[in-house]
């Protein structure tokens, strides 16, 4: 535990990550009080906030279905659009992603020839302190271009001249970090990320002819985009810098956001940089939102793909909405990787994420997102002959006439043992490689994260409590069977990594966690909020 020596601030504060090197060049006192501020300023409306959608589930499970708000249909009826777009957020072709704290990642991402790099502290970053801090460093220091890594076999990584523009990505409204305390509360994550960046960045961004940029994931209503806003007001004209200088891009991946595309864009509409079609987590809050309906149950989740009805509704409707506002509209993450040592099962990859980029430019996305270095070329290719303009917003999609229960149908499809079977083994390595820092992972030659983990934890518990969670052969998915698929699926792990390694990993405690999540009555909203008490 770290104690601040003399504290220079009027509340009681006390931030319990261990220092490393270069830390206390991020969590500076003038830093420190700036989170301070926006804590004390937003921390209670960011508690409603989250309150709220625990009663909104209430009324979704009382029968009360997602659908286009009355009180705001002028909004939508209105002709308006957001603030024209900066320079270098105007062509957003080829996105890459990547943990903000992986040093080494940080580097090759901003040389991949991605035209954006997205940091992340949210879905593919494990918020360890470590992590936390070590990606504000990063930060600070990709900035400055004053980055380099040394790995342990003696490569050396440097930035190249021309780079990729940064856009950050702190956690969502729903994550605390508990090593920083107000009074004795744990603060808000996506304060913290947000406010150190914007503290130590926003005046080097803009000497180099940039800003500060920003996803902002996993919004469930206008209002708490509006909360966002509040904070880009507030922390503009606390540095004395002009409104507007801050903007963000907003994950449409909640199935309750898809009902209020224009309305969070409008909120923002000063600081709005679009929407992101963030399907991954999309269709984890399908799941979880309409649990509870006696109609409503998803397929495999190999199933559930992009040109499923529901997610073919919400992402035109998305590049409509956004085109209409000026906005642009990126796309998602397909979730291969390039495999290694097996070209055909390369090659097959590529096809796949090259048909996904296809079909995303086609239906008038302006870029989209790639997971990987390898993957920058295949989809610069593909928007480069299919999106010859920097963007195609003048392509308004006025042909896409989507309803609420467009947005809500169900996917059809089977349950079968090997989807059982899959998403326990791969929510089981998913979950060990989280608690042991890393957020974002190749299993089976796929990117996993925590929203395509939160899938597969979400499926099986829906599947032992809902009447039609019954396996294509006839049998129904139940507690019992999950358990014991569970230990099988351990056993497997267990021989495939050896004893020795199995028994220094956090895999018995992953699997505790695991069976937790599927088999306790109650849902919890993410498995990152349990996960996280374990987490240095
Ligand atoms: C649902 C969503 O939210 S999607 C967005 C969030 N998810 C992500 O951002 C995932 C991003 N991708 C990744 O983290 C990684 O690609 C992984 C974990 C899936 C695979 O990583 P690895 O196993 O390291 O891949 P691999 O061994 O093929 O890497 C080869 C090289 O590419 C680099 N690399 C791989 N992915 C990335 C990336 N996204 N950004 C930068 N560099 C990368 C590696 O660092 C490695 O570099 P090196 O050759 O200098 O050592
Ligand atoms: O954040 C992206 C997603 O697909 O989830
Ligand atoms: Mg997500």
């Amino acid at each position: 535990m770290t104690t601040i020596p003399t504290n220079p601030y009027p509340l009681e504060l006390s931030i319990t990550g261990e220092m490393h090197d270069g830390y206390r060049d991020v969590l500076t006192p003038e830093a420190i009080q700036f989170i301070i501020k926006l804590e004390q300023k937003f921390g209670d409306r960011r508690q409603q906030l989250l309150a709220d959608r625990q009663e909104r589930q209430l009324k979704i499970d009382a029968g009360q279905l997602p659908d286009f708000l009355p009180e705001t249909a002028q909004i939508r009826k209105a002709e308006w659009t957001v603030a024209p777009l900066p320079t270098d957020l105007q062509d957003r072709r080829v996105e890459i992603t990547g943990p903000a704290g992986d040093r080494k990642m940080v580097i090759n991402a901003l040389n991949s020839g991605a035209r954006i790099f997205m940091a992340d502290f949210e879905d593919a970053n494990s918020p360890t302190w470590e992590n936390t801090i070590q990606g504000q460093i990063n930060m600070k220091d990709a900035v400055r271009r004053n980055i380099s890594y040394t790995s342990p076999e003696g490569k050396r990584y440097a930035l190249q001249e021309k780079t990729a523009v940064l856009i950050v990505r702190p956690r969502g409204w729903h994550l605390e970090e508990k090593h920083f305390r107000l009074e004795g509360r744990a603060i808000s994550g996506s304060l913290l990320d947000f406010g150190l960046y914007f503290y130590h960045n926003v005046q080097a961004l803009m000497a180099n002819g940039t800003a500060p940029y920003f996803y902002l994931p996993k919004l469930e209503s206008h209002l708490e985009a509006r909360l966002w806003n509040d904070v880009f007001l507030f922390a503009q004209d606390e540095l004395h810098i002009p409104r507007g200088t801050i903007r963000a891009t907003v994950l449409i991946e909640t199935i309750l956001a898809a009902f209020e595309m224009d309305e969070i864009l409008y909120e923002l509409r000063e600081h709005s940089a679009g929407l992101n079609c963030g399907r991954w987590d999309y269709i984890f809050s399908y799941i979880k939102k309409l649990r509870n309906q006696p109609d409503v149950i998803t397929p495999d989740r190999a199933q559930v793909t992009m040109t499923v009805p529901f997610m073919k509704a919400y992402t035109s409707l998305a590049v409509k909405t956004c085109h209409r506002r000026m906005a642009p509209c990126i796309g998602g993450m397909a979730a291969q990787i390039p495999v290694k040592n097996d070209p055909v099962k390369n090659e097959e990859a590529i096809a796949k994420v090259r048909a996904d980029k296809e079909r995303e430019a086609y239906d008038g996305h302006d870029g989209t997102w790639v997971a990987h270095p390898g993957l920058v070329p295949v989809a610069m290719e593909v928007f480069n002959r299919l999106m010859r303009e920097p963007n195609q917003i003048w392509y308004k999609r006025e042909d896409v006439q989507v309803t609420a229960s467009d947005l809500l149908a169900v996917p059809e499809g089977v349950i079968t043992e090997e989807g059982v079977r899959t998403n326990i083994s791969v929510g089981l390595q998913y979950v060990e490689a989280w608690l042991r820092g890393y957020g974002a992972v190749p299993i089976h030659n796929l990117m996993e994260d925590a929203a395509t983990a939160e899938i597969s934890r979400a499926q099986v518990w829906q599947w032992i409590r809902h009447p039609r969670g019954v396996l294509q052969d006839g049998r129904k998915v139940t507690e019992a069977l999950v358990k014991q698929m569970l230990t099988e699926e351990l056993q497997v792990l267990k021989t495939a990594i050896g004893l020795e390694r199995y028994e220094t990993s956090k895999f018995p405690l992953a699997g505790q966690l695991f069976l937790q999540l599927v088999t306790e009555d109650d849902f919890e909203d993410f498995l990152t909020v349990p996960g996280y008490t374990y987490l240095q």
